[in-house]
């Protein structure tokens, strides 16, 4: 009961301006997407995505989402190019998603929802860590990934065999050889803009890159994100779902599309 409540009531996306007043910045992430509203930018890159599954680590469930760590003392994961200059490490990825498969993503497009989206967290190396690239105008960089309802996706399966291991909050177990560019989608087309953290701190410090072209995840597997738990063992039970923050107003910002 103690967990709903925290849940639903005192700490969800409405409270976070009391102790995070960035909630209501300039720059506040996700938002909804009008395709119609952005545009084409022909000075816009491909995105060059290179990682290398030996920086994977460990999965853990942080009471929020879980996710999948990467080693990032080398440059052997990193995005470069697309709308950014430098060279940005791989930290983690993690996923929002919903209690029903109607709603659960974070960015909308034209008002639509996905089940769930991946967010790919990278950091500038201009900086000397995340926590310091975490403060900075262009210190981060996320690609998201919208999941739509299709087939089962085997490359997501791998990360979800590993669930019985982080059920509740807290738990983390380890995690090896997984190459996150197999979650990625065939074409890499992207919107673009400048937004921020999803969740506390809400940092204005993230270049989102948006996929146009959404991956598949089938209603069972859906299923077996919501089986993970936002409360730790031994705390009454509260099923991690609805893990998103709904669209934050646009205030002028611009959406660039990498394609026409
Ligand atoms: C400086 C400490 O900051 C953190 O730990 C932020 C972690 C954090 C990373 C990524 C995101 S998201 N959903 O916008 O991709 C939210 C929060
Ligand atoms: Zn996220």
């Amino acid at each position: 009961a103690t967990a709903e409540i925290f849940h639903s009531v005192h700490a969800g996306p409405d409270k976070w301006a009391d102790n995070f007043p960035i909630a209501n910045g300039p720059r506040q992430s996700p938002i909804d997407i009008a395709p119609d509203a952005s545009s084409y930018d022909a000075a816009l890159k491909p995105l060059r995505l290179k990682y290398d599954p030996s920086t994977c680590l460990e999965i853990l469930n942080n009471g929020h989402s879980f996710q999948v760590t990467f080693a990032d003392d080398t440059d052997s994961s990193t995005l470069k190019d697309g709308p950014v200059s430098g060279i940005y490490r791989l930290k983690q990825f993690h996923f929002h998603w919903g209690a029903s498969d109607d709603k659960g993503s974070e960015h909308t497009v034209n008002g639509t929802k996905y089940p769930a989206e991946l967010h790919l967290v990278h950091w500038n190396t201009k900086y000397a860590s995340f926590g310091e690239a975490a403060s900075k105008p262009d210190g981060l960089a996320v690609v998201g990934v919208f999941l739509e309802i299709g087939g089962a996706n085997a490359s997501l399966q791998e990360v979800l065999n590993t669930f019985s291991a982080i059920k509740a909050k807290g738990k983390q177990t380890s995690f090896a050889d997984f190459d996150p560019s197999t979650l990625l989608p065939a074409c890499l087309d992207y919107w673009t803009y400048d937004g921020s953290l999803t969740t506390p701190p809400l940092l204005e410090s993230v270049t989102w890159i948006v996929c146009k072209e959404p991956i598949s995840v089938s209603r069972e597997q859906m299923k077996k994100f919501r089986e993970l738990l936002f409360s730790a063992e031994g705390e009454a039970e509260c099923c991690m779902v609805d893990n998103y923050r709904p669209p934050q107003p646009l205030k002028g910002r611009s959406v660039r599309a990498s394609f026409k």
